[in-house]
């Protein structure tokens, strides 16, 4: 029999006041600002702490826009998983299949690079390794989806297709190419049609490779890799780098309003939205299914969305099962691992309730 529908009307109401503390904490730990939105059964509770321009010392709100990072990966599989509807692709189709001669491996699945398994080697590990003069090097380059590929066969695989979980950006690069050979459009035209107008995504873009962020904003800084020196300014980039991968700007309501749709079943049908949601475990409290992640909070509730992190920003968005109860959070700086982590907290105060430290 199928399972009941989850209850979230019973989840705990959303702490604000933790959820406050936890913006403020992220401001001590090094980011200028941070910001969240929790969409819940159609009330909406914002929060904001510090600034989006240090120039300026502007404050930050939640109608700035932002570089979402690797949420983009969802958007890229929702267009693939609409595909997988139209029966245009097959995920346990070679990728080989599509695009002929890409990849050295034919046992390559495309269900293998949605769910970070193909084993293909993460160029950014190389080209990040020295975040600032890493990130400078290609923040104005433009790279083409074979260039970044080639990236990543100059160094080993790190599994045999399947055999293992291996977080990489080359897997959505590949995504990347799947839909622009398969539908004869760009990616930024896809996510247009099937995301952001149906959604009414008012303030989603993809603008790549323009480098700068259409209309107001909030500035993101790079924390260097040594301790102590200034942030660097890197909210103006071309995120060629990564493209399809984690180059969509958004802000904290419109992805609460695509991770709602896309958990309450109206971006794809049921059977690839179960496919999205066939997971790989991670670590103890994080799945990774198709371009899609779960997060096992503390009380019990899961939660379904996805992080990004790219030069500036860290987002954490994430809904409940259902859709009904949504939260992005932003704190505008990256490469500062406390402010990553902490940002788990914003999580537990939106769907638990409760004060983290
Ligand atoms: C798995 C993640 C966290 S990293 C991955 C992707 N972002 C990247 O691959 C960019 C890496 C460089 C970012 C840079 N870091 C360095 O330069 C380090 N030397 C910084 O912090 O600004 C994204 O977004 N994903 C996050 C995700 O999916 O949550």
């Amino acid at each position: 029999a199928p399972l009941p529908a989850p209850n979230t009307a019973a989840l705990p109401a959303p702490d604000m006041a933790g959820l406050r503390a936890v913006l403020r904490t992220l401001t001590a730990q090094g980011a200028p600002g941070a910001i969240a939105r929790i969409d819940d059964h159609g009330t909406v509770r914002t929060a904001a702490a510090g600034i989006d321009d240090r120039t300026t010392r502007r404050a930050i709100g939640n109608a700035d826009r932002f570089r979402i990072g690797s949420i983009t990966k969802s958007f890229s599989a929702v267009v693939l998983l609409q595909l997988v509807d139209a029966h245009k692709l097959n995920l346990d189709a070679s990728v080989d299949r599509y695009l002929p001669g890409l990849l050295p491996d034919k046992r390559i699945t495309v269900r293998h690079v949605l769910s970070h398994r193909s084993g293909l080697y993460d160029y950014t590990n190389s080209m990040f390794a020295s975040s600032v003069s890493g990130f400078e090097a290609v923040r104005n380059k433009v790279f083409t989806y074979r260039q970044l590929v080639q990236l990543s066969l100059r160094r080993p695989r790190t599994n045999a297709p399947g055999a293992a979980y291996s977080y990489s950006n080359t897997n959505f690069v590949v995504a990347g190419m799947l839909i622009e050979k398969l539908t004869g459009h760009s990616v930024g035209t896809e996510y247009r049609d099937r995301i952001i107008k149906p959604l009414k995504l008012r303030d989603t873009f993809y603008v790549h490779p323009a480098t700068k962020i259409p209309g107001r904003y909030a500035h993101g800084y790079l924390t260097p890799d040594r301790a102590g020196a200034p942030l660097v300014d890197a909210t103006d980039q071309t995120v060629s780098w990564a493209q399809s991968a984690g180059a969509v700007i958004s802000t904290t309501r419109d992805l609460n309003t695509f991770f709602s749709a896309l958990l309450g079943g109206r971006l794809t049908s049921a059977a690839q939205l179960a496919q999205m949601e066939r997971w790989t475990p991670v670590n103890s409290t994080t799945r990774y299914g198709l371009g899609l992640r779960r997060r096992d909070l503390s009380c019990g509730v899961s939660v379904y969305g996805h992080t990004g992190a790219v030069q500036g920003f860290y987002t954490y968005s994430f809904t409940s099962k259902d859709g009904r109860r949504s939260l992005t959070a932003l704190a505008n700086t990256s490469n500062n691992g406390r402010v990553l982590n902490t940002m788990a907290g914003t999580l537990e105060s939106a769907f638990c309730g409760k004060r983290t430290k």
